[in-house]
């Protein structure tokens, strides 16, 4: 492509690809020149030119020589519209999730319902790039927009006509998820997460509302609400005034109302009120978030072209989304051992509540807090899991570069009188040993991870297989 194709005065000069770290500058790249948390882009523009760029995207005051100036007050922005020329013609069907916790489980789902009804269909999330055949790491839940235009265009090149994408907050702020036609967007819930990075809930919130100010299509775009979240409304009434599509999912749902929800032995009996309609639902998941996911999901499906009765009909063919309240393994005692990816209060709060109906003994739960992160939702984890739970044992998640013990004692002063494990292993291999018959065992904080983050370094480590490990 001619980077004249691109932008005005662009000219002849060939334009290879897009790159955002200047060490992955080829001759022909366009370099975007970001402000970032560490590190500013802008000081490696020399080099970026030295290494072949042909043109920079960066802010108007800054100097560039020996490559053309794309200048932007908003650069990342920019970037990224230029950057979705170059990479389309993507998937024709594009669906984001936002929301504090249920990103992953709402996108599979979406992928799954899609896949029932034909569709070569594809997500993007913290589990990485799933289709039908396999799932490929990228590492981050939200990828950089470079990662993110690339796989999505390769998508659409392997035949994915239908793609559903997480755009987390971070992701949101820093424009790492725009550029190609989104045609529904939707909200799952907030509460507490990702302070250290936004500072407070307000400009929390307003960078998942980007997602629906900013990214949903204008002209026929539909926005999915789980409306039993207290924000649901303000997301409704952005929605109205853009004049988008609304799709509202919930007990406070119009579009698919929740009437009723009844705890089964393996899933859940969901009743559901569409166009005039009553609808029985055998979920095979546990868990009141499960079945909110598996609503929101729908009501993207819906928001697409498909049909109400189908949909709903096929929500009782999901399969169980990795790492989300998956039994690992039953004791030998007969105790069965879950684990889930709840790494907020509000998350722990709900994977306790799903698994309660389903425990005629004790609830047991191990989990920690990760390092580099919000350290203010350290104490409220610690106090949802007290206030839900019959045994607490806090451990180690993610240390990152902090003090290990020092991230426990501040989940223990939400949990005074809590058992403290460092070591994550001898934390489960405990909860394990001293599970009875009737209790279970909920491992949370890590779901689908491979590896425990101390220090720069990844340690293999799977809470599936440590619990299998310390059940035999
Ligand atoms: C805080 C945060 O989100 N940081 C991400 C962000 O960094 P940044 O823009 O602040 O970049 P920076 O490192 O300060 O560098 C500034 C610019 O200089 C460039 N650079 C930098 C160094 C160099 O030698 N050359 C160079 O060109 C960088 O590529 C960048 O464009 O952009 C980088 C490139 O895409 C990401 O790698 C980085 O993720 C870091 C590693 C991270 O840990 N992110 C986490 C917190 C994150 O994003 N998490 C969310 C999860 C949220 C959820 O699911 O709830 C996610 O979406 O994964
Ligand atoms: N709708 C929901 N309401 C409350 N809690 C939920 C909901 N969905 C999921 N959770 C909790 O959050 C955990 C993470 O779920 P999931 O991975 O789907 O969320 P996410 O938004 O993708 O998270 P992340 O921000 O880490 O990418 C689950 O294991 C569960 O404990
Ligand atoms: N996407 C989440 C993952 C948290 C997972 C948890 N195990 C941790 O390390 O804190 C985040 O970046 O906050
Ligand atoms: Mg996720």
């Amino acid at each position: 492509m001619k980077l004249g194709a691109l932008t005005e005065g662009g000219g002849d000069a060939v334009v290879t690809g897009f790159a955002i770290d200047h060490r992955k500058v080829a001759p022909g790249t366009i370099f975007g020149a970001f402000e970032g948390a560490r590190f500013n882009g802008e000081d490696f523009i020399a080099d970026a030119v030295k290494a072949g760029a042909v043109a920079i995207v960066a802010r108007p005051s800054v100097k560039v020589e020996g490559a053309l100036h794309i200048a932007s007050e908003a650069p990342r922005e920019t970037f990224a519209r230029l950057a979705a020329k170059f990479f389309a013609p993507f998937p024709a069907t594009a669906v984001a999730v936002t929301g504090t916790n249920g990103k992953t489980s709402t996108v599979e789902m979406t992928r799954q319902l899609w896949r029932m009804r034909g569709f070569h269909a594809a997500s993007i999330g913290t589990l990485g790039v799933t289709t039908a055949d396999d799932t490929v790491s990228t590492g981050l839940t939200t990828p950089d927009i470079v990662t993110f235009l690339s796989n999505v265009a390769g998508l659409a090149r392997e035949g994915v006509s239908h793609v559903a994408f997480e755009a987390s907050s971070h992701g949101l702020s820093q424009y790492r998820t725009e550029g190609l036609p989104v045609k529904a967007a939707a909200f799952t819930n907030l509460s507490r997460d990702h302070l250290d990075y936004h500072g407070d809930m307000e400009t929390y919130f307003h960078a998942k509302m980007r997602l629906f100010a900013d990214v949903l299509d204008l002209d026929g775009g539909t926005a999915v609400v789980w409306a039993d979240d207290p924000n649901a409304l303000r997301i409704e009434d952005l929605a109205r005034q853009r004049g988008n599509r609304l799709v509202t999912v919930g007990e406070h749902g119009s579009t698919l109302r929740l009437i009723d929800r009844e705890p089964t032995l393996l899933g859940q009996g969901l009743v559901i009120e569409a166009e005039g309609k009553t609808h029985k639902v055998n979920l095979p998941l546990i868990g009141a978030y499960q079945a909110a996911n598996a609503l929101v999901a729908a009501g993207l499906v819906i928001a697409t072209g498909g049909d109400v009765t189908q949909t709903l009909s096929d929500l009782s063919r999901l399969q169980p989304v990795r790492g989300r309240l998956e039994r690992a393994v039953i004791t030998k005692v007969g105790a069965p051992v879950y684990v889930d990816y709840a790494h907020t209060p509000d998350a722990l709060e709900a994977a306790i509540a799903a698994l309660k109906p389903h425990t005629q003994g004790r609830l047991i739960i191990v989990f920690g807090a990760g390092g580099d992160r919000d350290t203010g939702k350290r104490a409220p984890m610690g106090q949802a899991a007290t206030a839900g739970a019959d045994v607490v044992i806090v451990t180690d998640d993610n240390p990152r570069s902090e003090n290990p013990a020092a991230i426990r004692a501040q989940v223990l002063e939400g949990a005074p009188g809590a058992i403290e494990i460092g070591g994550r292993r001898d934390a489960i291999k405990a909860a394990i040993d001293m599970a009875e018959s009737q209790d279970i065992v909920l491992i949370a904080g890590k779901g689908h991870e491979q590896g425990q983050i101390v220090g720069d370094m990844v340690l293999p480590f799977d809470d599936v297989t440590v619990a299998r490990e310390s059940a035999a």
